[in-house]
């Protein structure tokens, strides 16, 4: 939040602006104590955004904290409709609006606190699965909006709040102007580039936007969460060089995850039409990515500590009867001799030559069978863990005989393995 105490340097414009206000609610002189409905007294700014202040309040009634915001009245046919339209929106993710009314030309909304820091502030540093988490929570509050019919027009990493309880909750429904306000209203280069930054095409083409431009700002803040980038280049601050930006392929997909990334790409298509079809559909498959890409890993993981714990039992039971099994073909003689000699460096050496031979030739069994002997060599090397690795590989190469893509990725792994041991001492030199 912004320095919120009283005595915070304003410009004179906002200076002016709140004087102009105060006196609206009956202060002759500020900074002095405003009582808004006789019920909620300001006590200090929490911040000024494009359409209005926000006050920390006092609610004397029911003896509670909450968040003011007053703003300029507008046509005041539409702010009735609109205060009570967001009255109706009971959402967890979406800030409760407990009154509204208006007083000369302003109008005010008595809000739930929110004393969490924003959306923006709390992603930083996150891992990709807590980013989407809080993410999905703030999809939800917009899901929730449109299906009442109402689009938030504004959304942004700083126009969602974290509540005591850590979910993300959407501020500002509804309460976002369309843009030739906001271009009458951009007071300063970084206000407009804040805005900008998550604006769809058709808004910044002066067109009103609905539930399809809040899928595009709530995809291109998710991105920036995610890969650190806004999607699209912000060099230009003008709403042409915006536009142009948009129709570029989003920038830093790279370090999403890759069925995040086409879920967003398609939010973020420059025609509405080409987007999901709700922001339903789209959270349906963020959902999705984020317990898919759980589940593999754990599982992956649980398997391949088991298999390896399983090969190392087994090697240490089998170690002094296991035989050195060598290609028919391929006795090399350097190879019996180093074996021999018990000399594992030349061994090794040797056994990578006849293996990389037998993979060039693409001769499978001989193949397995220098696996096997990698294997038993390394476990003579007393080098237990890369040992049951090259275990592991003999038995999934034996169990997808034929596979020739394994095959390849296999004779990788082997040649890397052997490449660790070889710069272990053989036991004769040590
Ligand atoms: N209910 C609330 N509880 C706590 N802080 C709030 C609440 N509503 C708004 N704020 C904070 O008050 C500040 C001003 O909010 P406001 O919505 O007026 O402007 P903004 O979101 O910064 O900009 P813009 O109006 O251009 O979207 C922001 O820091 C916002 O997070």
């Amino acid at each position: 939040m912004e320095d919120s105490s009283p005595d915070a340097i304003l410009s004179i414009e906002d200076a002016f602006y709140e004087a102009r206000m105060f006196k609206a609610f009956g202060a002759d002189q500020y900074p002095q104590s405003v009582s808004i409905a006789d019920r909620f007294e300001l006590l200090e700014r929490i911040g000024k955004g494009s359409y209005g202040t926000v006050f920390l309040a006092q609610d004397h009634e029911l003896e509670r904290k909450v968040a003011v915001k007053v703003m300029p009245l507008g046509d005041p046919h539409v702010a009735e409709r609109e205060g009570k339209l967001l009255a109706q929106l009971r959402h967890p993710n979406i800030v409760r609006i407990h009154d509204h009314g208006t007083k000369d030309d302003y109008r005010w909304l008595v809000l739930e606190l929110l004393e969490g820091p924003t959306l923006g502030e709390w992603c930083r540093g996150k891992s990709t699965k807590a980013i989407l988490e809080r993410y999905l929570e703030a999809g939800k509050g917009l899901e929730a909006a449109h299906r009442h019919g109402m689009a938030h027009r504004d959304f942004k990493p700083g126009n969602v709040r974290l509540d005591d309880q850590g979910r993300a909750v959407v501020l500002d429904f509804g309460l976002a102007r369309n843009l030739e306000s906001l271009q009458g209203e951009a007071g300063s280069p970084d206000q407009v580039y804040g805005t900008f930054a998550y604006l769809p095409p058709e808004a910044l083409r002066g067109q009103r936007t609905g539930e399809k431009g809040d899928q595009f700002s709530y995809c291109v803040s998710l991105w920036e969460a995610l890969s650190g980038l806004n999607p699209f280049a912000l060099d230009g601050r003008d709403l042409e060089a915006r536009f142009h930006a948009i129709q570029a392929p989003p920038r830093g997909g790279e370090r999403l995850p890759r069925r995040v990334r086409q879920a967003l790409e398609r939010g973020m298509s420059p025609l509405p039409g080409d987007r999901w079809p709700t922001m339903g559909g789209l959270l349906d498959v963020l959902g999705g990515a984020s317990k898919v890409r759980r589940w593999p890993w754990v599982l992956g993981s649980i398997v391949t500590v088991g298999l390896l714990s399983l090969n190392i039992v087994y090697l240490w039971s089998v170690r002094e009867r296991a035989p050195v099994v060598l290609p028919d073909e391929l006795p090399k003689l350097e190879l019996v001799e180093a074996l021999r000699a018990r000399d594992h460096k030349e061994a090794l050496q040797a056994l990578q030559d006849s293996y990389l031979e037998a993979a060039r030739q693409d001769r499978e069994t001989d193949f397995i069978s220098f696996a096997v002997a990698v294997a038993t060599h390394l476990e003579a090397a007393a080098k237990p863990v890369e040992a049951a690795e090259a275990w592991l590989l003999v038995s999934h190469l034996a169990a997808k005989s034929g596979d020739s893509q394994l095959f390849l990725s296999a004779s990788d792994k082997v040649s890397a393995l052997l490449g660790r041991v070889r710069a272990v001492p053989s036991p004769r030199s040590r």
